[in-house]
């Protein structure tokens, strides 16, 4: 049965499911309501999503009742992070997300906004920032006046091992950008070293961020990420990209498998949900 949490000294809600089955659930579940919400409000619904496992676990939206009852054809959709590589590559998140779950739901291929491998990898995060700053424009992406940066409905990430979140990895120069909306990088630590990926402002700009951690090997970061830290305690955020992401008007939901939430507990700095 999963479990819910508000607690003032965790950053976000928390919901922790017992299986995978279980999470996929209760998120595909959360981001059909957001859709919902959206389309019924401003007529549409933007989501960016990043890779790996969260495109199996979003999987469930393309079955019954989802595949008929969301309103796809309202759907905006983006990329949080990019590899550098080729879109019909194996690595490449839009193969993932294409081959995973765009092919089985019916998003019009204009709405789909993806990354151009056919140009350098700077050339590639200009043109994204400026595609995005084209349907700013047109009011398809709402804003947030006070960031001057697009408010997405729904910023869909997964976190690393090592607390990276898109590809904005620990003490990495990108989590400092505070003014371009798109970044590259070319010293990933890990494959492929070159990637593109939206920087803190937009991320702490959406109106709604998920961050989903599974697995055991996320514990340590899922620790380091959650409990809210004390000025000056001595910890450095930069080690850890997932505590950095704190929606400045928005709402910030964990989803976490047991396994990934075990080292949440009464003498950590927060309680067992
Ligand atoms: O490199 C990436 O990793 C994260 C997830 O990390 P993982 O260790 O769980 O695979 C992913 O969300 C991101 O989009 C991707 O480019």
């Amino acid at each position: 049965m999963a479990a819910s949490s508000n607690h003032p000294k965790m950053k976000g809600e928390l919901r922790i499911s017992d299986s995978m089955d279980e999470l996929a659930t209760h998120l595909v579940e959360y981001i059909s309501q957001l859709s919902e919400n959206s389309v019924k409000e401003y007529g549409c619904f933007t989501i960016a999503v990043s890779g790996r496992t969260l495109i199996d676990l979003i999987g469930k939206l393309c079955e019954a009742p989802y595949i008929r009852t969301v309103d796809w054809g309202n759907w905006y959709f983006f990329w949080a992070d990019e590899r550098g590589v080729a879109k019909d590559h194996v690595d490449s998140n839009y193969k993932l997300t294409k081959d995973g779950f765009l092919s089985r739901v019916p998003v019009p291929s204009k709405h789909i906004i993806s990354i151009n491998d056919n140009i350098s990898i700077g050339e590639a995060a200009l043109r994204y920032e400026f595609d995005i700053r084209q349907l700013v424009k047109a009011h398809t992406i709402n804003v947030d006046m006070h960031a001057d940066c697009p408010k997405f409905d729904l910023i869909l990430l997964e976190m690393g091992a090592d607390g990276h979140v898109a590809s904005l990895f620990p003490k990495n120069e990108a989590l400092r950008e505070k003014t371009n909306w798109v970044v590259y990088i070319i010293d990933s630590p890990e494959h492929p070293p070159e990637r593109i990926t939206f920087t803190l402002p937009v991320i702490n700009s959406a109106c709604n961020v998920i961050i989903v951690a599974t697995g055991e090997d996320k514990a340590n970061a899922v620790h380091q990420a959650i409990p809210v830290r004390e000025a000056g305690d001595g910890f450095d955020v930069t080690s850890s990209p997932a505590h950095m992401v704190n929606p400045s008007h928005g709402k910030l939901v964990w989803f976490l498998d047991a396994a990934a939430a075990s080292k949440l507990c009464p003498g950590d700095d927060g309680p067992k949900v």
